[in-house]
C-alpha cells in the first residue's frame, strides 16, 4: 500500500462541484502476543506522523473522491487516504497515534477468552479493508475502500484503563436498547472493562445530568423493550461543554448512538477532543429508522418498522376492500427518504400507490394522481394509497400557507400530507358525484416504539461489538455494514450525504410495476436524470421512455447505494 495522506485544507477547492459508496474465513491466522509494546516515538505533528501532506491538484483520484463526497472546506484537514496499485483508494477513519504520541498496547484480552478460545482465526489483519463498490467491470479501478472492522490483536487501552459511556441521540428506533445492552456486555465480557455509564437524554446529558453506572446485570433485560433506557433528545449539542466533561471525568471511550444530525455532533466532539489532544475513542453507531444515512448497507431497526407498517398496510386494505370504492391511506415516516414506504409497499403487495418525497406527483389533469385513483376504484373497487411523510410538502406549500417551523435539531416541521390528501380526494369525487368512502391511517411512533425484531437484534449485537474493538484499537468512526461486511467509516463520509431513494434505479422500477401507479416523470425528468446517469458513468436510460417507466428502469445499471439493487 502507498503512503497515507491527509488532505491539506489551504490548497481545498472550496467553489469545486461534486463531479462525480463474519469475520473470519479470509484472515490470516494472528499469533498470541503478551506483551504491552511502546509505540516508536513520534514527532507531536498537527496531522498523523504516518501521513503524508500533498497537494490536492496532484492528485486527481483525491479531487474526485473529496467532490464525491462533499467534504466541506474545513474538514478536508481531517480526511485520511491512502492510495494503492489499480486505483485502490482507502478512505481511512482517524487512530489516537495520528495525535498522541508514544500510546502504549496491549494484547487483546479476548485470546484468553474461554468462549473465543475454539475461533481459530479471531482477529482482523491490520491490513483488511472492504470495498465501496463490489459490483466492477474488467478494467474497473479498484475504487474506495473502508477499513474492516473486527478486534485487533493489539489494542491501546489497558485492562483497567476504559472509561466508557454511551449516549443516543435524536428519534427513536427499534434496538436502540440492543445496542446498548451488546456495548455494555460486550465490553465488559470482552474486553473486562468496569467503567460505563449512561448519559442521560442526548447530547444535552453530557452537561445536565447525572451519569448512569451501567453494568451487565442493569441492562440485561432491556432489549425486550422499545425506546432508550437513557432517554433522548434533539438539540443540546454544544462541543465545549461535552467535550470539557468528557475530560473532566476521564472518560476515554464515548459510543454515540443516532443519526445523521448525532454523527455530525460526534465528528465535531471527535474534532474538539483531536484538538485537545486527548486519548479518547469516538465510535459512532449510526441510528435511522428513515434509512437515510450515506454509505451502509441499512440501518438497524428498518426492518422491524417495516414490518410494524406492514400492519397498518393491512387494516387500510381490509377497510378498503369492505366498503364501496373504499380508498386505504397509510401515511408513514420518511422526511427526506422514502425507504420505509418504498419496503412496506414491495412486502405488500396490496399498495396501489406509494407516493414518497424523492418522486414529486400532481394531483390535477391527464396522469395526475386523482385521475389514477379514479380509474383505479372504477377497475378495482377499491385501493390503498401509502404516503410518505415527507412527500407531496411542494403541493401543500401551494395552497396554503406554510410557515418555516424547525424543530430543536432544525429538522423543517412538516405538514400533514396524509390529512392534506384525504381532504383533496374527498373534494374531487364530490364534484364527480361518485360514492368512495376513504379512511386514513396514521401509525407515527408505533412503528418506531417498538422492540427490535430476531434481524435486527442480531445485527445491533454486531454493530456494537464491532464499535467496541475499533474503540479499543484506537479508532474514532462510525461503525456500518457495507456490502455485508462491517466497517469504520469517517464521520465526514456518512454525514456529508443523505441517503435517497433513486427513482432512476431498479428498485423504485419493482416498486411501479408492482403497483402500476403512474412515475409522475416527465420527458424532462427522465432526460435530466439520464444526464445525472451519464455524468456519474453509468449507462444512461434507454431513450423513448414514457410515461410509464417501470420496465425501461430495469434495464438501467444496478446501485450502490444502501436499499437498492
Ligand atoms: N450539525 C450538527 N452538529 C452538531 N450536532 C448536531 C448537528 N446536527 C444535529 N446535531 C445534534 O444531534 C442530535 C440529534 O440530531 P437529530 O437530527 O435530531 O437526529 P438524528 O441524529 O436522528 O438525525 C441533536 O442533539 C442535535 O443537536
Ligand atoms: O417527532 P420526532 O421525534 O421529531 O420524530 C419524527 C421524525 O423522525 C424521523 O423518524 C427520522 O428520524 P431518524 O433520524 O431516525 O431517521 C422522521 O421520519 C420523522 O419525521
Ligand atoms: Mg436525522
Amino acid at each position: 500500500m502507498a503512503s497515507h495522506i491527509i488532505l491539506p485544507p489551504d490548497d481545498a477547492d472550496e467553489n469545486h462541484h461534486q463531479e462525480d459508496g463474519e469475520l473470519e474465513e479470509e484472515q490470516e491466522e494472528l499469533g498470541r502476543d503478551d506483551a504491552p509494546q511502546e509505540q516508536p516515538p513520534k514527532a507531536a505533528l498537527p496531522f498523523s506522523a504516518t501521513c503524508v501532506r500533498i497537494s490536492r491538484d496532484s492528485y486527481p483520484n483525491l479531487r474526485a473522491l473529496r467532490n464525491a463526497s462533499s467534504v466541506s472546506l474545513a474538514d478536508a484537514a481531517y480526511v485520511k487516504i491512502s492510495e494503492g496499485d489499480y486505483g485502490y483508494v482507502l478512505d481511512d477513519v482517524p487512530h489516537l497515534t495520528d495525535y498522541v504520541p508514544d500510546i502504549p498496547t496491549y494484547p487483546n484480552p479476548l485470546q484468553d477468552h474461554p468462549a473465543y478460545s475454539t475461533v481459530k482465526q479471531y482477529f482482523v489483519n491490520e491490513d483488511d479493508t472492504v470495498p465501496q463498490k463490489v459490483v466492477v467491470q474488467k478494467n474497473s479501478r479498484r475504487g474506495v475502500h473502508f477499513r474492516r472492522a473486527g478486534p485487533r490483536q493489539r489494542v491501546y487501552f489497558g485492562p483497567d484503563e476504559v472509561k466508557a459511556c454511551i449516549v443516543t441521540c435524536g428519534g427513536l428506533c427499534p434496538g436502540l436498547n440492543t445496542v446498548i445492552r451488546e456495548l455494555v456486555c460486550g465490553l465488559s465480557h470482552m474486553y473486562n472493562v468496569n467503567n460505563i455509564y449512561g448519559i442521560q437524554n442526548g447530547y444535552k446529558g453530557f452537561y445536565s445530568s447525572n451519569y448512569l453506572p451501567l453494568t451487565p446485570k442493569s441492562v440485561n433485560d432491556i432489549h425486550k423493550r422499545g425506546g432508550t433506557v437513557l432517554g433522548t433528545s434533539r438539540g443540546g449539542h454544544d462541543t465545549k461543554k461535552i467535550v470539557d466533561n468528557i475530560q473532566d471525568r476521564g472518560i476515554n471511550q464515548v459510543y454515540i448512538i443516532g443519526g445523521d444530525g448525532t454523527q455530525k455532533g460526534a465528528y465535531e466532539i471527535f474534532k474538539e477532543i483531536r484538538k485537545r489532544g486527548l486519548k479518547v475513542s469516538v465510535a459512532g453507531v449510526p441510528k435511522t429508522i428513515d434509512n437515510d444515512i450515506a454509505i451502509i448497507d441499512k440501518s438497524f431497526g428498518f426492518d422491524t418498522a417495516v414490518e410494524e407498517a406492514q400492519r397498518a398496510i393491512d387494516s387500510a386494505h381490509v377497510e378498503a376492500c369492505s366498503a364501496e370504492n373504499g380508498i386505504g391511506l397509510v401515511k408513514l415516516m420518511g422526511r427526506y427518504s422514502g425507504f420505509i414506504a418504498m419496503y412496506a409497499t414491495l412486502a405488500s403487495r396490496d399498495v396501489d400507490c406509494c407516493l414518497i418525497p424523492e418522486s414529486p406527483f400532481y394531483m390535477d389533469g391527464e396522469g395526475g394522481l386523482l385521475q389514477y385513483i379514479e380509474g383505479r376504484l372504477k377497475e378495482n373497487k377499491h385501493m390503498v394509497i401509502v404516503v410518505a411523510e415527507g412527500a407531496g410538502q411542494d403541493l401543500i406549500a401551494k395552497s396554503i400557507a406554510t410557515s418555516d417551523q424547525q424543530d430543536a435539531s432544525g429538522n423543517k416541521l412538516l405538514l400533514d400530507i396524509g390529512l392534506w390528501l384525504t381532504h383533496k380526494i374527498k373534494d374531487y369525487f364530490k364534484s364527480k358525484k361518485m360514492e368512495m368512502t376513504i379512511k386514513y391511517i396514521d401509525p407515527t411512533y408505533m412503528i418506531r416504539a417498538i422492540p427490535s425484531n430476531a434481524s435486527d437484534n442480531v445485527y445491533c449485537t454486531l454493530l456494537a461489538h464491532s464499535a467496541i474493538h475499533g474503540a479499543m484499537a484506537g479508532y474514532s468512526f462510525t461503525v456500518g455494514m457495507v456490502n455485508g461486511r462491517h466497517t469504520f467509516i469517517p464521520f465526514y463520509r456518512v454525514t456529508s450525504t443523505r441517503n435517497k431513494v433513486k427513482v432512476t434505479d431498479r428498485m423504485w422500477a419493482r416498486l411501479l410495476s408492482s403497483t402500476n401507479q403512474p412515475s409522475f416523470l416527465s420527458q424532462k425528468d427522465i432526460d435530466e436524470a439520464s444526464e445525472a446517469d451519464r455524468l456519474a458513468n453509468r449507462p444512461p436510460l434507454p431513450t423513448g421512455a414514457s410515461h410509464r417507466v417501470a420496465s425501461s428502469f430495469e434495464q438501467s445499471a444496478s446501485s450502490t447505494s444502501n436499499g437498492e439493487i
